[in-house]
């Protein structure tokens, strides 16, 4: 599977390095959560975190966008440096023009579905998307404890891209650690992402190593 480590369990004030260790420790993306304090109960980063981080890391950037309206934002993240934008099903009644314009800006396109959201909801979407995110937390927070009842989700998206031939990858995002992995892995999801397993640990790399592992 590929790991992405999530910056939003970093040492904010040493951004830089902590980026600088996963990449080193084999990454293969790096996810950059935005919140809006709107669409979830907080506040992250902006454009200015990527442009800043783009011209210090090569690793492929995956930008979470949690924002009402992800329209306004994606031209302006994928001018900062975002290489995959992640839309919110629930956060624009028009998530098929989202996703249009993430592939107009040249840049691939990922649609996240919240634990509330089920699979038959975004079955017409599955043909133009890159990537699909399992939020397997409730979005907002760094920390949450994974919810098992979003395995059948990942089977379902893994089974779809079977029957129909579709190349999407499938990323899970919250409370990953050693042991969920594994489940997610099973069930079909071939991106994990990781923030505090990763970064609430004194050596990233080790724990990086532990779910490469699995
Ligand atoms: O999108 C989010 C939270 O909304 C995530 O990307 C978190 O950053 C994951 O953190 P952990 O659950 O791995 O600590
Ligand atoms: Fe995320």
């Amino acid at each position: 599977m590929k790991i992405a480590p999530s910056i939003l369990s970093a040492d904010i004030a040493n951004l830089g390095r902590d980026v600088k260790r996963v990449e080193q420790a084999g990454a293969d993306y790096l996810h950059i959560d935005v919140m809006d304090g709107n669409f979830v109960p907080n506040l992250s980063f902006g454009t200015n975190v990527v442009r800043q981080l783009r011209g210090q890391s090569y690793l492929t950037f995956d930008v979470h966008l949690m924002v009402e309206h992800p329209e306004s934002w994606i031209d302006e993240f994928a001018a900062a440096g975002a290489d995959i934008i992640g839309v919110h099903y629930e956060a624009t009644p028009h998530i098929h023009r989202a996703l249009r314009m993430i592939h107009e800006a040249g840049k691939k396109a990922e649609l996240v579905i919240c634990p509330g959201t089920s699979v038959a909801m975004i079955t017409d979407l599955l043909s133009d998307v890159e990537q699909v995110l399992v939020m397997t937390v409730d979005p907002g927070f760094g920390g949450q404890h994974f919810l098992p009842s979003m395995i059948h989700k990942i089977k379902q998206l893994a089974e779809i891209k079977a029957q129909q031939g579709f190349a999407y990858e499938i990323e899970v995002d919250g409370g990953i650690n050693d042991q969920t992995i594994a489940q997610c892995k099973q069930a079909g999801a071939t991106i994990a992402v990781a923030g505090s397993f990763v970064y609430n640990h004194e050596t990233p790399a080790i724990q990086i190593q532990k779910l490469k592992a699995v």
